[in-house]
């Protein structure tokens, strides 16, 4: 961690149909830093996420990215990547045309494709399942398919939105401490959005504690552990 804010979220608002979702919100992400927005469903979390990846549009309120406005930026310009709930994988496709997904997009050399799929595949320890189709693949490997598919754009921050919801409580310890192992390698920035007290306090640098749309606390998980403003 290099203690650089990497990005700036300054009092954001948002509202749906009239319906006030983030009653502005503000927080400082640091380089390298694993942080998690808390809190329970409807509070914002998702909502927070999608105007950093680009998906929403904030009412009001600033989004700075290494020190630069990120909102005239489109979400498929920004060195940002998300991984869903779901994972959001082609079905239609196998483990290797889901990871080369984006670099082809881009129109990467189909040489450079090749060599930089199968490192990923490599450090995702998928190697024999690259012809599979993705749909054959246990949780477990949906997700680490998912994760090489987002890490191979070389992001400088991952989007989390509860990408371990749907895995049973065995598996999903397993992931959490993978997921851990590989932001400590890679060094990049994640953000996850979890309501989920023990996955927040076991993988966080820091936490942020939302509920209906405000921040109720910013800190290290023992901060938040041993002295809890709420519930
Ligand atoms: N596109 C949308 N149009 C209308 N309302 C929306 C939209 N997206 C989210 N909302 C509403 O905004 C509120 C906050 O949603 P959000 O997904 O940010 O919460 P969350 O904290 O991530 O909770 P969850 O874990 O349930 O997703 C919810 O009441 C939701 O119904």
């Amino acid at each position: 961690m290099t203690g650089n804010h990497i990005l700036e979220i300054r009092n954001l608002t948002k509202d749906y149909d009239g319906k006030v979702i983030l009653k502005g919100i503000s927080f400082n992400v640091r380089e390298g830093e694993f942080i998690t927005l808390l809190g329970p469903s409807g509070c914002g979390k998702s909502t927070t996420l999608d105007i950093i990846g680009g998906r929403e549009k904030p009412n009001g309120g600033e989004v700075l990215f290494e020190g630069k406005d990120l909102r005239p930026i489109p979400a498929n310009k920004r060195q940002i990547n998300t991984i869903f709930q779901n994972y959001a994988l082609f079905p239609q496709y196998n483990v290797f045309d889901n990871i080369a997904y984006g670099l082809r997009i881009k129109k990467t050399k189909e040489e450079i494709v090749l060599k930089e799929v199968a490192t990923f595949i490599k450090k995702m320890g998928l190697e024999g399942m690259e012809y599979k189709k993705v749909n054959d693949l246990s949780g477990g490997q949906k997700q680490r398919v998912a994760i090489a598919r987002a890490l191979i754009l070389k992001p400088k921050i991952l989007l989390l939105d509860e990408p371990m919801a749907a895995l049973d409580v065995q598996l999903r310890k397993k992931m959490q401490n993978e997921l851990k192992n590989l932001q400590e390698e890679i060094g990049i920035t994640f953000i996850l959005v979890t309501h989920d007290q023990e996955e927040a306090l076991t993988m966080s640098d820091r936490i942020i504690v939302m509920n209906e749309g405000k921040i109720q606390q910013i800190g290290a998980p023992e901060d938040i552990y041993n002295e809890p403003e709420n519930r």
